[in-house]
């Protein structure tokens, strides 16, 4: 009896679930190895990102890319005219550039380069691990800093020696398993405001993430682990608006840096001029942008950076036909040309 009910459970695992063996973390970087001079690179930049994040250095941050990599040679191109414009102006501003591989959905839908690399539903994941590791490291090469969302926690052990700047999403800021994964992360961690605009959630989640933790993980070879963590001291908050509108006005800002600050927790944040706080209108990003460079010259310093989602060319791709070059896959960008004439008046 007892036997059959295995079967059957069995049987049942099967129908619902099959399992593909990837490579481990330690077996992607040594084929695809980060090194000395590029680690010492990523090193000094994170450093920037921490000096700005505490007011050290007042220079701008700013997260540029598109919404989501769905090409490398579109990608590449983006970033060769960035590190051109980061070269420019470093004076005034850090840039560093959004590299996202994986996407959070609201429901389904294509969920990222890392993914589905050939972009048809077949979910290559090793190839995906690969093609994200091979650009990041490309783009990386160029000698920008890198961004990514971090939504798997695994992500993180594949690819997280070439990110200068990590996200944790709005849709997963109250995840303890994502608090966990910060815990452990060697770089500074922005937590997103919850799609429903409250920052409680990402000031909880900065407050977890700050601590030590021991959790389930995956060690470099890939084997199940417990992982002791020491917690990561820069994380902050990362306004992105909410269902009920935009929170990166100058009462939403002001309201927020309060809280923090009665939280003692760093009061310097980002603001995210895509998403709820353009209504998700991209070319609504520059005049989000002039109102917190307005607010910054109006003596608000607690504003240490900007994120804008930015392509080679402007929208989003037409529900049919062929894929049009440098245009997202995902939410729509601000074209290259718009992006350079907003970040010079920087
Ligand atoms: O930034 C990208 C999107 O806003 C996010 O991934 C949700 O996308 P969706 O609502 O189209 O699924
Ligand atoms: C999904 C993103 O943002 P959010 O979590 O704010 O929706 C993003 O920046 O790509």
């Amino acid at each position: 009896m007892q036997q059959l009910q295995s079967t059957a459970s069995q049987q049942q695992t099967e129908a619902t679930r099959r399992s593909q063996p990837l490579p481990s973390p330690v077996t992607l970087r040594d084929r695809l190895p980060v090194d000395a001079a590029l680690a010492g690179q990523i090193a000094s930049h994170r450093q920037t990102i921490r000096n700005i994040l505490n007011g050290e250095d007042s220079r701008l941050l700013i997260i540029t890319g598109p919404c989501s990599l769905h090409d490398p040679k579109s990608a590449l191109e983006y970033g060769h005219k960035l590190a051109e414009l980061a070269h420019r102006l470093n004076d005034r501003a850090f840039i560093v550039m959004r590299a996202y591989v994986e996407k959070p959905r609201t429901t389904v839908g294509w969920k990222g380069m890392l993914y589905d690399p050939h972009l048809d539903g077949s979910h290559d994941l090793a190839t995906g691990l690969t093609v994200s590791r091979h650009l990041l490291l490309d783009l990386a090469r160029l000698g920008l800093p890198l961004a990514t969302e971090l939504l798997h926690p695994m992500a993180g052990d594949y690819l997280g020696d070439l990110l200068s700047w990590a996200a944790i999403g709005a849709r997963t800021t109250e995840s303890q398993i994502h608090r966990e994964m910060v815990s452990g992360l060697p770089m500074p961690v922005g937590f997103k405001n919850g799609t429903d605009g409250g920052i409680d959630v990402a000031c909880d989640a900065m407050g977890s993430a700050s601590h030590p933790h021991s959790h389930m993980g995956i060690d470099d070879q890939g084997r199940a682990a417990l992982l002791q963590t020491a917690g990561n001291p820069d994380t902050h908050l990362v306004l992105r608006g909410g269902h009920d509108g935009p929170n990166y006005d100058a009462q939403s800002v002001t309201r927020t840096v309060a809280a923090l600050q009665q939280r003692g927790q760093n009061p310097r944040l980002i603001v995210d001029c895509s998403h709820a706080n353009s209504g998700k209108d991209p070319l609504q990003q520059p005049a989000v942008l002039r109102d917190l460079l307005a607010q910054r010259g109006e003596g608000q310093q607690h504003i240490a950076g900007v994120m804008l989602e930015s392509h080679l060319n402007d929208g989003r791709q037409g529900q049919e036909g062929e894929l049009a070059y440098g245009v997202s896959i995902t939410d729509g960008c601000l074209g290259w040309e718009k992006t350079c004439a907003l970040l010079e008046g920087v």
